[in-house]
């Protein structure tokens, strides 16, 4: 495939006798931005620790642009951005310096160093703290920083390894907005999160892991579509649904089950648009709503329908 640039094939990495990753394939399109959505412990840090070239796989490759990455492969190491899930900033050295040993590190000197930390800075939006210590830093502005760090040598995948846990809801959007701004620029990214709001807002494609292993690959919309319910309704009647019409209702096309009891019910509905059905139904044998609300499937129904287990478990 012609715009494949990160592919990942059949990765198996053990920690003694734990299998921590166990047969992994995915890719990763030009411009995408994939979500590796998983569990504390699945194994998204170390596939993330392979791809970037920090830890050797026991077995699989990891080709990016068609060459291979490894430990030892550092000119195509060079083509990606880690944003590791441990910060790794000297707190007590002021922002710009951080940014200028990491560059360093890339071999960037001189007026090139200086033009891409000015860039990234700007890009992160901590232009006007340049001067400033990180240890005067919110966790989500460290974090921003760390972002900064990886983008210096203009890689053309950057990993981020669960950037926003330990981040405030302000600067969480500040890395969204960052994020964003990347993806426009056409750079694809890779990011790994247990929270699914984060993966639903900012992913593309979605590969879900659990116990090392891949369990969907695919895009949001095709996620959904798997679902045997993909809405929900929860309907507040006026006075007591008895079990017959209850029955009744679970047996209208287009309804995947009905819970609850007396006034309160919830009913799954393979589409949302059925949820006027069900509240005409109601209405024709006498029963009043008060009270509903509808919900559409999330990540977490899918998670939940793959594996039998709530992701927040
Ligand atoms: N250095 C290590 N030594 C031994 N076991 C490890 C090591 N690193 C990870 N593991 C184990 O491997 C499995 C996968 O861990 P990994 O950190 O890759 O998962 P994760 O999905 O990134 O979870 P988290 O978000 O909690 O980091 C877990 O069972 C973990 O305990």
């Amino acid at each position: 495939m012609r715009d494949v640039l990160l592919d990942v094939r059949d990765l198996a990495k053990a920690y003694g006798r734990r299998q921590a990753v166990d047969g992994v394939s995915f890719h990763v399109r030009r411009g995408q931005t994939v979500g590796l959505l998983g569990p504390n412990g699945a194994g998204k840090s170390t596939i993330v620790g392979i791809i970037s070239g920090i830890l050797d796989a026991d077995a699989g490759t990891v080709l990016l642009d068609g060459a291979a990455v490894g430990t030892r492969g550092h000119a195509t190491r060079r083509r990606i951005g880690l944003v590791p899930q441990d910060l790794a900033l000297y707190d007590d050295l002021p922002a710009i310096e951080n940014l200028k040993l990491f560059g360093a590190l890339y071999g960037l000197k001189n007026a090139a160093l200086a033009g891409r930390c000015a860039a990234v800075l700007e890009l992160v939006g901590l232009a006007d703290r340049a001067r400033d210590k990180p240890l005067t830093f919110s966790g989500g502005m460290k974090r921003r920083l760390n972002i900064a760090a990886a983008l210096l040598h203009e890689p053309a995948l950057l990993i981020l390894d669960e950037p926003t846990v330990g981040v405030d809801p302000q600067s969480r959007n500040a890395i969204f907005e960052t994020l964003a701004a990347l993806q426009g620029s056409g750079m694809a990214l890779v990011y790994t999160s247990h929270y699914m709001e984060e993966v639903e807002r900012l992913a593309d494609h979605i590969v879900i892991i659990d116990h090392g292993k891949v369990l969907a690959d695919a895009n949001p919309a095709e996620l959904y579509a798997r679902l045997p319910a993909r809405a929900a309704l929860h309907v507040e009647l006026a006075a007591p649904l008895s079990g017959e019409l209850a029955a009744g209702l679970a047996r209208l096309p287009g309804i995947a089950g009905v819970s609850g009891e007396s006034l309160a019910w919830d009913v799954r509905l393979e589409d949302g648009t059925q949820a006027i059905a069900v509240l005409d139904w109601l209405r024709d044998r006498g029963q009043v709503p008060v009270h509903f609300a509808t919900a559409r499937a999330r990540l977490e129904d899918v998670f939940l329908d793959l594996t039998g287990r709530s992701l927040r478990d």
